[in-house]
């Protein structure tokens, strides 16, 4: 079976306002197609299992090279999205740097947004989308966004969000991030409250749905 599945990635910057958009879209599509018919699957979600590293471990990996992710996996879970088979989708702790026990299922959609950093670095990642999209924020407002968000929300100290940064944040978003901007069907600026940026992707979801 070859079921009807629109997927969208959304790449950018950490902080860049990727799952921000992501959510936006996500809840104004639903009004038109119901819930169960639209899901967001994060990249963050396919962090590699690190359960057998010790802490002092998994803090050193560099969570912003391609590699640090399971690629492969989110690759095959679209595939079984797309010939209508639900999928586990593993869940991942920032705070433990490792997956969680729990899974949580997705069935079939018509419309999948994905989102994350190094979604468009993979080239089977990027066959599979139907419309890709780049985050162009300002890396100046990423990390300030970054600093706030991970201090309140993922469970990290100002020093510690300053020193990943300089350390592997930044040099790879210039090694791989900003390189894969050129595989973007779209390019926007500011940050995930773009009005007419999300309007336009809406309208292209739509457009793809109706064919
Ligand atoms: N245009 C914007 N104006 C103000 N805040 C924004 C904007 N875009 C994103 N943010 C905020 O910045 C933070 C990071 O955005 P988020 O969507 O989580 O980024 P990402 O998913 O790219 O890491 C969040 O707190 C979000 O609410
Ligand atoms: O264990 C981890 C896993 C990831 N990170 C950081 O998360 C961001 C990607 O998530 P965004 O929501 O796009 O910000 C990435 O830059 C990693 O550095 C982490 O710190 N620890």
């Amino acid at each position: 079976m070859n079921s009807q599945c629109v997927i969208i990635g959304i790449a950018g910057a950490s902080a860049s306002g990727k799952s921000l958009i992501a959510k936006t879209i996500f809840e104004e599509l639903c009004r038109d197609l119901g819930t169960d018919q639209i899901g967001v699957i994060a990249e963050d979600a396919y962090y590699r299992d690190q359960g057998h590293l010790s802490m002092e471990q998994r803090v050193l990996t560099n969570y912003d090279h391609p590699k640090a992710l399971d690629h492969e996996l989110l690759c095959r879970h679209l595939q079984a999205l797309k010939t209508g088979e639900a999928v586990e989708i593993p869940t991942y702790s920032y705070s433990d740097h490792t997956r969680m026990a729990d899974t949580i299922k997705m069935t079939p959609k018509k419309v999948i947004i994905l989102e994350g950093i190094l979604l468009l670095t993979d080239p089977g990642l990027r066959g599979l989308m139907d419309a890709s999209v780049f985050m162009d924020t300002p890396l100046d407002i990423c990390f300030m966004r970054r600093l706030a968000r991970d201090v309140a929300e993922r469970g990290r100290t100002m020093e510690s969000v300053m020193a990943q940064y300089t350390e592997t944040v930044r040099p790879m978003f210039l090694q791989f991030i900003d390189p894969s901007k050129q595989y973007a069907d779209i390019i926007v600026p500011r940050g995930g409250k773009n009005r007419i940026a999300t309007d336009i992707l809406k309208a292209r979801i739509q457009h793809l749905l109706a064919k």
